[in-house]
């Protein structure tokens, strides 16, 4: 049920888009964030009347302590930016990425939903098998690949299984200037070696990290203003690439002579298999949110400028 808190939360944020013509966040606005160090987290502490809690503060082995902080702090809204991504390492440690990814989601948005603010979770193309080339629906069958993206998918089910005011925001190939991601690794590697053999046919959406803050931002505003819009949303940078392609582009913007030769994914053997489709249809978030796919090449420069610096 969503009761006094959400519509306190909603006025807060109306008063102050309606003052300053942004769609930004009040500073009387208190949005808990579960994750710092991460990609997403550290672009959405860029925000203010946001606070950003990590493992030390929130561990998310243990979802029952995440639920309890929110119960105690009693946040305007709840965005989970912490998850174990550890593809290939999560093969042979998947209870841990299911309690992570799955229980601890879950038990955050069920403390959301008894206090009736908007919760925001973030998931990913990896809950697909990658069959076809049809960019995939919302409602489409999900059929992970492997243990990271069943841990995944077991946090969207909880998710929705709470009900309340959710988003649970599927994204891929997330890039940035912090942590660890492909964007990084090629910079490094393209520094190194003058050719590399990078994966053709998976193809899909890089998405930077500060376009996916922004999304969840609005998402959370919006949601308190309408709790009807809950559900789950794709949300992925444009245009569609491989992993090669990426890389091409990534070596042309940083000024970087390194050639790079296409492989299919059975030449690069990995712990765990990933999906060759991970196109997803966004149409959806632009009718309910109007948020449209942010254009990765634009972010690509920025990241390779703020990586430089
Ligand atoms: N990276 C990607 O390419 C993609 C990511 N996603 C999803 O987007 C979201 C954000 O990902 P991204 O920003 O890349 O993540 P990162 O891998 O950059 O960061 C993960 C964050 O989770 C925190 N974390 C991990 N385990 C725990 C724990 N037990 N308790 C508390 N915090 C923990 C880490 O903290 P610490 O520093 O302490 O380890 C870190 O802050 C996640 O839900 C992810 O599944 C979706 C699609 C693609
Ligand atoms: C370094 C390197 C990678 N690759 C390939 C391996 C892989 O298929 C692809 C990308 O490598 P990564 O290690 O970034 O892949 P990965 O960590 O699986 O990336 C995924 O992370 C999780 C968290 C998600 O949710 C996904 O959306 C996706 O971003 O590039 C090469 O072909 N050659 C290389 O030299
Ligand atoms: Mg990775």
């Amino acid at each position: 049920m969503l009761g006094i808190q959400h519509w306190i939360f909603s006025v807060k944020w109306g008063i102050w888009t309606r003052d300053n013509n942004l769609s930004n966040t009040s500073r009387d606005v208190n949005i808990l964030i579960f994750g710092q160090t991460g990609q997403v987290a550290r672009e959405l502490a860029m925000y203010e009347g946001v606070t950003c809690v990590d493992r030390a503060a929130a561990d998310l082995e243990d979802p029952g302590a995440c639920a309890a902080l929110i119960a105690a702090r009693r946040p305007d809204a709840v965005i989970n930016a912490a998850a174990y991504t550890a593809v290939d390492k999560a093969e042979e440690d998947e209870a841990r990425a299911t309690v992570i990814n799955g229980d601890a989601p879950g038990a955050m948005a069920r403390a959301c939903a008894d206090l009736g603010v908007p919760f925001v979770s973030i998931s990913t193309d990896y809950v697909f098998s990658g069959t076809g080339t049809r960019a995939w629906q919302e409602a489409d069958p999900t059929g992970p690949l492997g243990a990271y993206g069943r841990s995944k998918l077991k946090g969207e089910h909880l998710v929705q299984a709470a009900g309340g005011a959710y988003a649970i925001l599927r994204t891929s190939w997330v890039v940035s200037a912090h942590g660890h991601n492909f964007v990084k690794t090629m910079l490094r590697l393209g520094a190194e070696r003058d050719a590399l053999t990078i994966v053709g046919d998976q193809i899909g959406g890089p998405t930077p990290a500060r376009d996916i803050a922004a999304a969840c931002m609005e998402i959370a505003r919006q949601l308190a203003d309408d709790p009807g819009k809950a559900g789950i949303y794709h949300f992925a940078g444009a245009p569609n690439v491989s992993w090669a392609d990426f890389a091409r582009e990534t070596f042309a913007v940083a000024g970087l002579t390194c050639a790079v030769t296409d492989i299919p994914s059975s030449d690069y053997p990995t712990p765990a298999q990933r999906p060759l489709n991970s196109r997803l249809d966004c149409d959806r978030l632009e009718t309910v949110f109007g948020l449209r796919r942010p254009d990765w090449r634009v972010g690509l420069q920025d990241i390779v400028k703020e990586v430089s610096v």
